[in-house]
């Protein structure tokens, strides 16, 4: 008989580590951000659940570990090594999880938060008109500062290559797939937009069939997307003359995310909405506007179509308070 007196001593339950975290959001697209400087921390899914979690962690949309991209290549995920051979000057690596535990490629808003973060501290300096080049899951992405309409600082990122997944037969037909929202009686014609992530955007004919929407459950899309999608219900709000001449357009979008749920914004997502309706005018014969601005719940952002094929997203990024937890 083994007695407790002879018994192995046991080792207690391993305490998860302390972390530091701050809280921050863009256009209220929240995230629980963690500076990871030495790259040695291991998240693992359900520690993101437990910090995303609204009642009984931090809460927010998703967590941004900030983390030396030498350090995401050594652990394994090569394109922290097409980073770096791109851009050796991108040092540090956005590691993006979503609130589900699920690891997502990019994140528009994320971009300019993390951007927020590594300037407090002090890992970039934009404010002398210098700009900040970071690694992510969908290769560099470079930032830099700018006095928003508003007068507030934005961040405007360059979102790299956008395509539409389903080629020139979609791009002339504008559309490749179709979505079915809770409470529709028939799915609708969507159009894929690829920004690193995957997006299907949806056209709506009003503002209060928008804001009728039930997005508590998450829409169907058909064909399903073999890595699931985010979802942009829009609304094409018109074309008018900006101060200099141009013309620019807007917007309004919902967008239910891809391991969230329904989110007050999404970065991505109004790229992909700008997008989607410039192909839809394109495709109508119209001249396409190359600005746009897009009104989230959240807030305000602008997209503009580079040349190139490329695209840019700008918009405020807020750090709103610092903490300690043990998720
Ligand atoms: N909110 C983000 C997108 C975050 C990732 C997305 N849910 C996905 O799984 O692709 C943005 O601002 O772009």
């Amino acid at each position: 008989m083994t007695t407790q007196a002879d018994a192995e001593p046991t080792t207690p339950p391993a305490q998860p580590r302390t972390l530091r975290f701050t809280k921050g959001h863009g256009t209220h697209n929240d995230f629980v951000l963690v500076a990871d400087t030495r790259g040695d921390l291991d998240l693992t899914p359900e520690q993101v659940r437990r910090l995303t979690d609204r009642r009984g962690g931090v809460g927010g949309d998703g967590v941004i570990r900030l983390a030396p991209t030498a350090a995401i290549a050594r652990a394994g995920e090569s394109i922290a090594d097409e980073v770096l051979a791109q851009e050796p000057g991108a040092i540090w690596f956005m590691d993006y999880r979503n609130a589900d535990g699920s690891v997502a490629e990019m994140c528009g808003n994320g971009v300019r938060v993390f951007t927020a973060f590594a300037e407090s501290l002090g890992l970039a300096r934009l404010d002398d008109g210098g700009e900040l080049a970071l690694g992510t899951r969908a290769g560099v992405r470079r930032v830099r500062k700018e006095q928003g309409p508003d007068g507030t600082p934005w961040y405007a990122v360059d979102m790299g290559a956008w395509l539409l997944p389903g080629g020139p037969e979609a791009e002339a037909a504008g559309a490749d797939s179709a979505v079915a929202v809770r409470g529709w009686s028939a799915p609708r014609p969507a159009l894929s937009v690829d920004l690193g992530n995957p997006h299907t955007v949806v056209a709506l004919a009003s503002v209060d069939e928008l804001a009728g929407l039930d997005l508590t459950v998450a829409p169907q899309v058909a064909p399903a997307p073999p890595h699931g999608t985010n979802v942009e219900l829009v609304v094409p709000l018109g074309e008018s003359a900006a101060e200099d001449g141009a013309v620019v357009g807007r917007v309004r979008m919902r967008v239910h995310e891809r391991g969230v749920g329904e989110t007050q914004s999404c970065g991505t997502g109004a790229v992909a909405a700008a997008l989607a309706v410039r192909t839809w005018a394109a495709a109508g014969g119209r001249e396409p506007v190359d600005t746009w601005f897009v009104e989230v719940p959240g807030g305000l952002l602008r997209v503009r179509a580079l040349p190139g094929g490329r695209a840019e997203l700008a918009g405020p990024a807020q750090l709103v308070f610092t903490g300690e937890t043990r998720p």
